[in-house]
């Protein structure tokens, strides 16, 4: 699946650990998302994003929220100034489930232009 397709898609809920991805198929997914890396523990995406200044990142960390709050899926968010990382996890599957690759391809979306 393309980055297109999968911003394309909603995010839904998913609970317990049969709705988590298999490392297979959440490598085959990261494939789609440049610059998105899984962390270490293979639960969850990770990716550092730089800004010019920090109202620009901060302007980016709103449409990011804005976003997740409309498809209630949040991620942990770092930021300082003219930089910010991104971290998908599905708590509720103890893992990476689609919710964290939708959400990482509507992120890209945002920055698309
Ligand atoms: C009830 C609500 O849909 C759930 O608690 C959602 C909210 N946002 C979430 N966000 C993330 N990252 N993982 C979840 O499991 C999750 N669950």
């Amino acid at each position: 699946m393309n980055a297109t397709a999968l911003s394309n898609q909603h995010c839904q809920p998913r609970k317990g650990k049969q709705q988590a991805l298999a490392a297979e198929e959440a490598a085959k997914l990261l494939r789609a998302l440049p610059g998105w890396q899984l962390r270490e523990d293979g639960n969850a995406i990770v990716k550092d994003f730089k800004f010019e200044d920090f109202h620009r990142t901060l302007g980016f960390i709103n449409a990011v929220g804005f976003m997740a709050n409309h498809e209630d899926h949040h991620p942990d968010i770092e930021a300082g100034y003219g930089h910010c990382q991104l971290l998908w996890s599905t708590h509720d599957v103890g893992g990476l489930s689609m919710n964290d690759f939708i959400c990482a391809a509507r992120v890209e979306a945002l920055l698309a232009r």
